[in-house]
């Protein structure tokens, strides 16, 4: 079974995409649910995330305060590689758990991660895709989707790798602009990994 890597800037449209694969019956891992899910499920971690970002990083009933910790590691490059630190070891077991758990019969998997190429996952892929679009528009998107600013979007933009060195890294590209078909350029990297597995 392949490992299929995907990833893109903030609003690129990744998850979209990775929707479209599901339609074809391939099985996807979205690395940034699953860090959310084991923030508040894996105790160690969770006791790691308390004394790193303040009790108040979760609420009362234990659900992550998503925006209290965004709002200190999106202002401090320390502070998120400290979050990045805790939480993706434990994604990267969580993902390997998950593969066992995939039937035989499946050609491939995708892993869905917003830093697959900042974290070094995708090493561990057998090739990996990047969702591009263009910066005005990811902007718009995030912004309309969460009901956030501009800058603090930005914010993000900025602590991730831009498109031009994502592109060296990537083997398969998708455009997610208003023009090319996403089903059409879905389909067709679709065929290519069943055929590199024929
Ligand atoms: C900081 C947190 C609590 C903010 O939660 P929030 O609901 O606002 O955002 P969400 O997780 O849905 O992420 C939305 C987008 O923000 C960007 N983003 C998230 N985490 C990071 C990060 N560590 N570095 C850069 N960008 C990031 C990505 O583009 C992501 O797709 C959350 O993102 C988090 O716990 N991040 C650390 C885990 C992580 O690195 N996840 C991403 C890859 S596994
Ligand atoms: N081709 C498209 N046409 C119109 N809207 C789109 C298109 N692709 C994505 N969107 C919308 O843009 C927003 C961002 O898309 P999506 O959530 O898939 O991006 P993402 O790369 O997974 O973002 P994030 O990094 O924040 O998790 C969503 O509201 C989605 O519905």
């Amino acid at each position: 079974m392949l490992k299929i890597g995907i990833t893109g800037g903030i609003g690129s449209g990744k998850t979209t995409v990775c929707k479209v694969f599901e339609t074809l019956g391939i099985p996807v891992f979205y690395a940034d649910t699953v860090a959310k899910q084991i923030m508040v499920t894996d105790q160690i971690l969770v006791a790691g995330v308390k004394s790193a970002f303040g009790a108040q990083s979760y609420a009362a009933d234990g659900s992550l305060n998503n925006k209290h910790i965004a709002a200190i590691v999106f202002n401090n490059a320390d502070e998120l590689a400290r979050l990045n630190a805790l939480v993706h070891p434990a994604v990267f077991r969580a993902f390997d758990s998950w593969v066992k758990q995939v039937p035989a019969t499946v050609p491939y998997v995708l892993k869905e991660a917003a830093l697959l190429f900042e974290s070094g996952s995708y090493k561990l892929c057998d090739q990996n895709i990047l969702v591009q679009a263009p910066e005005a528009v990811k902007l718009q998107r995030v912004m309309e989707r969460d009901g956030v600013t501009a800058e603090q979007v930005k914010a993000r933009m900025d602590k991730q790798l831009p498109d031009e060195d994502k592109i060296k890294l990537a083997d398969q590209l998708i455009n997610n602009n208003e023009k090319d078909s996403l089903i059409v350029q879905v389909t067709r990297l679709h065929r290519l990994f069943l055929n590199s597995i024929e």
